[in-house]
């Protein structure tokens, strides 16, 4: 199985996206973001960073790379696509995801560990988690705060396309609480905290802290296998 971590300029979390697909147990695929070619892999994942140095909107200019039309018809056709943090803003901009996200409403980039509620466990990113799932993986960010107009979170909320949801203080104003998100398919998923940086015990968050194993993240690459693996 081979998976894709597209690096675009300012892309950070490449490197580790790539190492949690090989903990996983699939190969990962580096493919750049100014090629029209997706190297025939099975699966994608918009990596976390900067991207374009965070001018426009976060997320904005990537929304343009030439890549990004193969990967608009990737998603359209059923292939498995992960964005994590500036990939979730990517997908949100190219609209492969409802909403956006916007500047945290304290105005600060935030770095802590996050605990999150798994709430739909049917995705192509999220099938290997038990139902309603308590995670605890990273959150970096300054503009992660999910909004959609009131038509759009009712029909998130409604059709379960809230597939993760922050808990205990709301770390950036997110409507709901929403943390990640699934389109109608359940193949494309985007997510603010980042699971590739919770898959290696003694790594991940504060253990002691979080009272967890520390690889709550790898479940995400697993499940896209799995996914894979049941096609
Ligand atoms: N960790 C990230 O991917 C950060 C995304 C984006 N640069 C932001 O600050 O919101």
């Amino acid at each position: 199985m081979r998976i894709g971590v597209i690096t675009f300029p300012g892309s950070l979390d490449d490197r580790d996206a790539q190492r949690a697909v090989r903990l996983a147990g699939a190969e990962p695929v580096a493919l750049w973001h100014g090629d029209h070619d997706l190297h025939g892999v099975d699966a994608l994942v918009l990596p976390g960073g900067f991207s374009y140095g965070d001018y426009l909107r976060c997320g904005a200019i990537a929304a343009h790379s030439p890549i990004m039309a193969e990967v608009i018809d990737a998603a359209n056709s059923g292939m498995p696509v992960l964005g994590i943090c500036n990939g979730f803003q990517m997908l949100a901009e190219a609209h492969l995801l409802a909403g956006g996200l916007i500047r945290n409403d304290h105005g600060n980039f935030i770095c802590r560990d996050q605990g999150l509620r798994v709430e739909n466990t049917s995705t192509a990113w999220t099938n290997d988690f038990a139902a309603n799932a308590e995670i605890t993986i990273p959150l970096k960010n300054g503009e992660g705060g999910f909004i959609a107009d009131a038509d759009t979170i009712n029909r998130l909320e409604g059709e379960g396309q809230v597939v993760f949801r922050y808990l205990g203080v709301n770390p950036n104003g997110s409507i709901n609480d929403i943390a990640g998100v699934t389109n109608e398919r359940g193949n494309v998923v985007g997510l603010m905290p980042h699971p590739e940086h919770a898959v290696e015990e003694g790594f991940g968050p504060d253990t002691a802290a979080a009272m967890r194993s520390g690889v709550d993240g790898l479940s995400i690459f697993t499940s896209a296998i799995r996914a894979l693996a049941s096609v």
